[in-house]
């Protein structure tokens, strides 16, 4: 069993996906400390998990080498304030979950000259099969990069970037995207139901065929439109498909989304994150 002391600030979606994520992967539920002032959050984690639930934030971070912090952007910066005399006493290596804030408003808040990773989950690391990009600061040593690297890898494929701006692009694409593929398939199942196939029978064909479809372009040599023409037999059902959502501008859609959702992440950067 992992045995890293590890602590989650905020017991939320992410946290819980993350924590369900690394337990599946081995971790010892006790080595895992979580604060939240919400007494029904904290509770569920515990005892979904078996998780630590701490009194409070400072408590949480003194016992650990590893810090995620998993609250709302909108907190960061009081979260972080308030831990900043606890980091600088002990210099855990502290990992951001946070949509927006960026690397050095957190350092500012935590104390200065603190290691820092800044990342980009989803929630599928909860079934072991998220997404994530990650940054480190320059105070991070090869050895606290590699550690954030095996957090995350345990719950998902994981890739570093060099520029942290770009992070606002992969949580358009991959932070928030687990969501549109949600929504396409409520709106296949929906669709198929339209059609009269019973609920059950949509949301499986649905749900069925969104994995089967993710794990060919995830295996296969061939890129995603290369498979898209093999399923499309010339003259054929799914050509009169595809030509109804390519007249419907589902890829300028799909870009004028990411687009609204990048500059969301760019927006919270400044909302919350120009604070002393
Ligand atoms: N939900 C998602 O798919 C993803 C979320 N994120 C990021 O993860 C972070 C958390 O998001 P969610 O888990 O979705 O939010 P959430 O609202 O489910 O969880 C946030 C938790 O923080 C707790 N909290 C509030 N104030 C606190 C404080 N002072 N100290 C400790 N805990 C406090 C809340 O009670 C709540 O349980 C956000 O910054 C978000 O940008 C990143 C990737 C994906
Ligand atoms: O919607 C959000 O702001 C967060 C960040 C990425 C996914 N959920």
């Amino acid at each position: 069993m992992k045995k890293t002391p590890l602590a989650f600030i905020g017991a939320g979606n992410m946290a819980r996906s993350l924590i369900g994520g690394l337990i599946a992967d081995g971790w010892d539920p006790a080595s895992i400390s979580v604060s939240d002032p919400d007494p029904d959050q904290l509770a569920a984690v515990g005892r979904l998990f078996g998780t630590r639930s701490a009194k409070d934030n400072t408590s949480a971070v003194e016992q650990s080498e590893l810090v995620v912090l998993a609250v709302k952007p909108q907190v960061m910066h009081d979260v972080a304030c308030e831990l900043a005399a606890t980091v600088q006493a002990r210099h855990p290596l502290v990992i951001s979950i946070a949509a927006g804030i960026c690397s050095n408003d957190l350092e500012r808040w935590l104390g200065g000259n603190c290691a820092l990773v800044r990342c980009m989950p989803n929630t599928p690391a909860l079934v072991q099969s998220g997404a994530t990009a990650l940054f480190a600061n320059s105070a991070a040593s090869d050895d606290q990069k590699a550690l954030a690297e095996s957090i995350l890898r345990a719950v998902g494929l994981t890739l570093w970037i060099e520029d942290e701006s770009l992070l606002d692009a992969v949580t358009a694409l991959s932070g928030s995207g687990p969501a549109y593929f949600f929504l396409v398939i409520e709106a296949l199942q929906e669709a198929g139901q339209s059609l009269g196939l019973d609920d059950k029978t949509a949301r499986l064909l649905a749900v069925q065929t969104a994995f089967g479809a993710a794990k060919m372009a995830l295996e296969s040599r061939d890129d995603a439109a290369t498979l898209r023409q093999k399923v499309t037999s010339p003259g054929g059902t799914t050509e009169k498909a595809l030509a109804v959502l390519e007249e419907g501008g589902l890829r300028t859609l799909f870009n004028d989304a990411l687009k609204a959702a990048r500059d969301r992440s760019r927006e919270l950067a400044k909302q919350f994150g120009e604070k002393s």
